[in-house]
């Protein structure tokens, strides 16, 4: 069997006096996509966190090639959550691709035609050459979503680390953006762990989900975990699972009350 590029043995983060998540055991694989679900507050945003080293896990080990997780390690690539760029930045696409090289092999100190090489290879690999000289700020949401992918990519890493992508994203640009990943690491066998509250538009992509909900989680294949036996179990709680039109529709978690509402408000709230 491969080595896992990640491993959590009974990790706990403890937040503001609060345990977000504890005996949390996870292995991720190269090329393993893995979604990670939950409502606000269950401490998605953190676990990544921890990951590059933000936070430190108040209890359990979490290894990365086998070594102790540190602060900054370039193989561990960071697709934040979405914010739009400022208005008025003048940083164009290029730029910002040029920017994930920094620190890298490919990075400042590098002749500048590879650097450039470098660029236009990530640039058309995401599929945004053609608007890579165009402010950041004037773009679409989804095509911004292409160029942050991008820079994340441009260091070559080893685990991807993506949050909430897909927000705010028409439903188009949530399959581009969600197949580049998906394309680009089976392609480069890097591990992903991608942060969503809505799993349906990754759903035949994903190998495993972390189902994190109220400090205990689930981890397995969709089929595992999204059923309603398994997560009533988890929320202590009547939760059902109903599976339509290839879509999964979680109904009666605690924290998510509001989720089914709003579904064809935005259809982003259902893990
Ligand atoms: N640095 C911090 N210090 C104290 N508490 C924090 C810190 N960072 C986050 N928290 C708290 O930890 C909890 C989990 O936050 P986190 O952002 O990880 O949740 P999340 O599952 O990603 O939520 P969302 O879906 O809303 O993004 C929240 O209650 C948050 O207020």
């Amino acid at each position: 069997m491969t080595p896992p590029l990640l491993s959590l043995r009974a990790a706990e983060l403890t937040l503001g006096g609060r345990v977000l998540w504890s005996g949390v055991d996870l292995d991720v694989a190269p090329g393993e996509f893995v979604a990670v679900l939950g409502a606000n507050g269950s401490g998605k945003t953190s676990l990544l966190k921890a990951i590059l080293g933000q936070h430190r896990l108040s209890a359990g080990s979490a290894t990365f090639l086998g070594e102790p997780l540190r602060h900054g390690d370039r193989r561990i690539g960071y697709v934040p959550q979405q914010r739009l760029a400022d208005e008025g930045t003048p940083l164009r696409g290029r730029d910002l691709v040029g920017l994930g090289l920094d620190g890298h092999r490919w990075g400042v100190g590098w002749p500048s035609r590879a650097r450039r090489e470098k660029v236009d290879e990530v640039l058309d690999a995401v599929g945004a050459a053609h608007y890579a000289r165009v402010p950041v700020a004037s773009l679409s949401g989804g095509e911004q979503q292409r160029l942050r992918i991008g820079q994340a990519l441009a260091g070559d890493p080893r685990l991807l680390l993506c949050d909430e992508p897909l927000l705010s994203l028409d439903l188009r640009a949530q399959g581009v953006v969600s197949e580049l990943i998906d394309r680009t690491r089976r392609a480069r066998d890097f591990g992903v762990l991608f942060v969503t509250h809505d799993v349906n538009p990754v759903l035949g992509m994903v190998d495993r989900v972390l189902y994190l909900a109220g400090r205990r989680f689930r981890v397995g294949t969709p089929d595992e975990v999204l059923r309603s036996d398994v997560l009533s179990e988890l929320y202590d709680a009547p939760v059902d699972v109903v599976r339509a039109r290839g879509r999964v529709i979680i109904v009666g978690a605690p924290d998510q009350t509001h989720a089914h509402e709003h579904e064809h408000d935005h259809g982003a709230d259902l893990p």
